[in-house]
């Protein structure tokens, strides 16, 4: 016999609740107060939980604590409306198997959830969670950080609620939103990220919203945008504190209402697009700087996941460079010592940098053994004093001005010698190290401005007239993408 619990002060809800599950093998007792549910849980024990978060005389999270305490085998389901989704959040958060959302719209999907809770323990639930993660190219590890974050994102992956993403840059922001897509019930409708520190302002919001014709110089024809072409998909907005204060505003409405005008349109147009946003910011910062809207971020934190840096969840770093070296088609192994270095490291670039180093070392190595020795690593995890330095002092350390000199007066004596020479020249060669110097000098002069910026990232791209993400390529922390990917 299965007993389960219902506490919630709306009676229909307990009278519906009992209707619906009630059978030969379910017991179904409800209580309507935090009083009730004191004596029941004295009463006997329960397979299953189903509490309001807001009752008369207490909080559910207060019941589901006290659930937790006495029946840890008890699964629980935090029942709310939509403006105490946040708090049903925190109950996953401190052990609630799920939360669902009142009125129950969708019987099935109340349902299927219960069933589910029952079929599922939580360990074979897991490793399909961490399966289809891997899947999507989001290897979770053993770091227990990392396996509660991903929990939490596939628990929210189902629900239709915004969510938002933290972490230093190379975290794996978007491969996490890419999962959560992959998780949900979105998965066959479009995927579509966009970077909004890369596109003008102007650009951003006919991407986001459309055009109509005529509705800017070039504006030639009609143009839907994303919110119509993914109206049923999901919408990763990377770097979401980067876009300006109109857009801001925009988004806010498409987010509060679901309406929203093509640029230059007349009549409202709907979209259910799911928004997932990230910020290597802290957006709450920049919101005392007013430089992001409050309301903005009240709406698009209803779940917020912030990814830990890699320096911690360092014990996570064999089984990703196996994965990375996978993902490569490598048959190269790193040496023991090699792999020492690697976890000495700090990798301020964090999984990026990590995964670019594994490529150079592939590509250096390949005709050399079948081993990755310390030779291929980058020259900075070799010395020591990498290891204290902080990310800035890295980036300034990384080419100072007497080595960027050294550097141009060698390249200048190489090009010369070989454009003066008689003998044949491999002109690829030439080229790639053209590209090699265009490399170092934008990596150059952004060192050199953070410098006179005292390491202030934001003020140095506005002095240089480059955006941030190029200033970050440009610090070799990410490959130059296109703005917009759809998948
Ligand atoms: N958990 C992970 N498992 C495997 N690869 C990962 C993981 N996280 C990130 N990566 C890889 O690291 C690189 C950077 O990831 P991603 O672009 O998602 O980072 P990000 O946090 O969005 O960066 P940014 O803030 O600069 O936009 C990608 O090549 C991605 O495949």
């Amino acid at each position: 016999m299965t007993n389960i619990l219902i506490i919630d002060d709306e009676r229909e809800v307990g009278n519906f609740l009992t209707h619906l599950l009630s059978g030969s093998d379910c017991h179904v007792f409800v209580g309507y107060s935090g009083e009730d549910a004191k004596r029941l849980i004295i009463q006997r024990q329960y397979q299953l939980a189903m509490i309001d978060v807001m009752l008369p005389d207490t909080s559910g999270l207060k019941i589901l604590r006290k659930i937790k305490e006495q029946m840890p085998q008890c699964k629980t389901i935090i029942m709310t409306g939509y403006s105490t989704v946040k708090t049903a959040v925190e109950a996953i958060k401190l052990g609630a198997n799920d939360y669902i959302e009142k009125p129950f719209d969708d019987i099935d999907q109340l349902e299927k959830l219960i069933k589910q809770l029952f079929e599922n323990t939580t360990p074979s639930n897991q490793s399909t969670m961490f399966e289809l993660a891997e899947r999507t190219g989001f290897i979770v590890g053993e770091n227990q950080s990392m396996k509660q974050l991903v929990t939490m994102a596939h628990k929210m992956a189902s629900k239709n609620i915004n969510v938002l993403i933290e972490g230093e840059t190379g975290t794996g922001k978007e491969v996490l939103a890419t999962y959560i897509h992959h998780a949900s019930q979105r998965k066959d409708q479009p995927f579509i990220a966009v970077n909004c520190g890369a596109l003008s302002e102007t650009l951003l919001e006919s991407e986001l919203f459309g055009h109509e014709k005529g509705a800017f110089t070039g504006a030639v024809k009609e143009k839907k945008g994303i919110f119509e072409l993914a109206s049923k998909g999901t919408l990763f907005l990377d770097e979401i504190g980067e876009a300006s204060l109109s857009i801001q505003v925009k988004l806010l409405r498409v987010l509060e209402t679901g309406e929203f005008f093509r640029v230059g349109g007349e009549s409202v147009k709907r979209t259910h697009t799911r928004i997932l946003a990230a910020s290597h910011v802290n957006l709450a910062e920049a919101v005392q700087e007013k430089k992001f809207r409050e309301d903005l971020l009240y709406r698009l934190d209803v779940v917020k996941l912030t990814i830990p840096p890699l320096r911690e969840r360092m014990e996570d770093i064999p089984l990703l460079i196996s994965f990375l070296l996978k993902k490569y088609q490598s048959d190269l192994t790193f040496s023991t010592e090699a792999l020492r270095l690697i976890q000495r490291y700090k990798w301020f670039g964090n999984i990026r940098e990590l995964s670019n180093m594994v490529k150079r070392a592939i590509t250096l190595a390949e005709d050399e053994g079948s081993l990755i020795t310390p030779a291929f690593l980058p020259e900075k995890l070799l010395s020591n004093e990498t290891i204290s330095i902080s990310e800035t002092s890295k980036d300034l350390q990384a080419s100072s001005v007497n080595d960027f000199e050294t550097y141009l007066r060698e390249w200048n004596k190489r090009l010369l010698s070989l454009w003066q020479e008689e003998k044949e020249v491999d002109l690829e060669i030439v080229l790639n190290d053209v590209k090699e110097l265009e490399a170092q000098i934008g990596k150059a002069f952004v060192t050199k401005m953070l410098r006179e910026t005292i390491g202030d990232r934001r003020e140095a791209a506005k002095r240089l007239n480059i955006s941030m993400r190029k200033l970050r390529y440009l610090l070799n922390e990410k490959k130059q993408q296109s703005p917009i990917k759809i998948k």
